[in-house]
């Protein structure tokens, strides 16, 4: 099955090559275009014939580089014409979903401009060029189909379409992950599937609220995980242990009941076990407020002035479970809104000051975690503490406050994330790395195991399993060493 893919742009200072996505400290850079580099002249010639020989001239005509859609729309057009000669698509894309008719007007006109500057494009390269409908639905294709490629610590690298991996649908509790070997992509089994089952994966981040999950899966794939529908489902032909990697080859109509045991995340305190019928006393509560602070609290926003919408179902309860919300349920509501409103503010203000590599965010951030120490398993507190533990890293002498940070949040993402789940094994090995540096060796080795343990299944090719396996002997080390003193 063919795969088509593109590398994002060299302003992000990547070191891999465009065409087997590998890193190199010494890439060949394309003398024709300038901007496609290479790890050795056999994936030069390679992506010469895949496309680039026509997106080269089209590069050099067009004088700047376009987004990384435009460019792969242009490519499977080239790569596809070179293959067969009429310059049709084939079925494996022409047969993925674009969801054209749900989208709504502004969509449609963004996907028929975007098709106008690929035509644009596409005649740099002498080629002729298809049809303007016909590269607007590729482009809808795209954002339900594609995949960002990422390195093995998830920071993307290009973006591709492959077209039997864009068969695999999504749960909440997947029993399958990708990831990239090269520009290949992979499917690992994260728990064990017993032939026949389904094989899925998560489309969007796990760690997140079910209100925000399915408020992205309708806004972006055009389904609702709580509507049952029958539809195309990817099967696993034979069992597949937890490492291994699936053989994808049977497809079936079925219905979807796949989200029952969807967990549903609240701030509710488990310890207290109170307030989750507050959550659903204010279901539909949602209040918006002005970004400017004022002396007499929170106000209707102005019409046209930023706004927080802050919706109050999700994270009432924890918050009112002193309160008594029976009686008041609103005014409560609103109470815990203007806080929260006030939170998010300071998290957004902290994540751009961290992104300019301004380090007051750590003491905002700090404020913000103060005000919710009422709200301990609450999804904003999360998001503080990630803020919070990339300050603290940025920082580079703020190491402690780095541990507390990622300590804090290991246990958010036990919660969220599957047992086996790549985020989770990238924390640990975070947590692990922290606490081997201010000499907690045994944290360190407790953390380093279990991220290996997690690793070795979700990038078995990795170095950072390597990382870890050593930071874990080294630790144990020091720990005997020590009990022996
Ligand atoms: C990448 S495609 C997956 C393959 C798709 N089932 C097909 O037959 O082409 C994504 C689309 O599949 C559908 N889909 C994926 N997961 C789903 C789910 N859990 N429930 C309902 N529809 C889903 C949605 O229409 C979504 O836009």
């Amino acid at each position: 099955m063919p795969r088509y893919s593109i590398g994002f742009d060299p302003v992000r200072k990547s070191n891999y090559c465009h065409h087997t996505f590998t890193s190199s400290t010494n890439l060949l850079r394309c003398a024709g275009c300038k901007f496609a580099r290479y790890a050795s002249k056999e994936a030069q010639r390679a992506a010469w014939k895949n496309g680039h020989q026509q997106e080269c001239a089209a590069l050099q005509a067009c004088g700047r580089i376009p987004p990384a859609t435009i460019r792969l729309a242009a490519r499977i057009y080239w790569k596809e014409r070179r293959l067969t000669g009429d310059g049709a698509l084939p079925h494996s894309i022409e047969s993925l979903q674009h969801h054209w008719d749900d989208l709504d007007d502004d969509r449609k006109q963004s996907y028929a401009q975007m098709a106008i500057v690929t035509r644009e494009y596409m005649k740099g390269s002498g080629t002729s060029i298809p049809d303007a409908k016909d590269v607007a639905y590729l482009l809808a294709r795209f954002a339900c189909n594609n995949h960002t490629i990422c390195d093995d610590e998830l920071r993307p690298k290009g973006v591709g379409i492959f077209p039997l991996g864009a068969m695999l649908n999504h749960s909440c509790t997947p029993n399958t992950m990708q990831s990239f070997t090269g520009s290949r992509i992979v499917f690992r089994a994260v728990q064990h599937i017993p032939a026949g089952a389904e094989a899925t994966i998560a489309y969007v981040e796990l760690a997140a609220t079910r209100a925000e999950r399915r408020a992205m899966l309708k806004a972006n794939y055009f389904f609702d995980i709580d509507a049952n529908q029958e539809l195309c489902v990817t099967l696993v032909p034979k069992e597949v242990r937890l490492d291994d990697t699936l053989t994808l080859e049977l497809f079936e109509r079925r219905s979807m009941t796949m989200d029952e045991h969807d967990p549903e995340l609240t701030c509710v305190d488990s310890d207290t076990g109170s307030g989750a019928n507050v959550v659903r006393v204010q279901a539909e509560e949602c209040a918006t407020f002005s970004d400017e602070e004022t002396e007499a609290g929170p106000s209707q926003a102005p019409a046209g002035q930023k706004n927080w919408e802050v919706k109050v179902q999700c994270w009432g309860a924890a918050f009112l479970q002193g309160g008594n919300v029976q009686n008041d349920p609103t005014t409560q509501a609103i109470a815990v809104a203007w806080r929260l409103a006030t939170i998010l503010r300071l998290h957004a203000s902290a994540s751009d000051l961290v992104s300019q590599g301004q380090l007051e965010a750590c003491d905002m951030i700090a404020t913000a975690l103060q005000s919710m120490q009422d709200m301990q398993k609450h999804i904003w507190r999360m998001r503080l503490l990630e803020v919070q533990l990339r300050a603290a890293i940025e920082c580079g002498n703020k190491w402690d406050l780095a541990l507390d940070a990622a300590r804090s949040l290991l246990p958010f993402y036990t919660w969220l994330y599957p047992k086996v789940w790549p985020n989770l094994g990238l924390h640990l090995a975070t947590l692990a790395k922290i606490a081997a540096l201010l000499d907690h060796f045994d944290e360190a080795a407790t953390h380093a195991e279990a991220a290996a343990a997690i690793l070795r299944i979700t990038h078995p090719e990795g170095q950072i399993v390597q990382d870890m396996l050593r930071l874990w002997h080294d630790a144990s080390a020091e720990l005997n060493a020590n009990a022996e003193e």
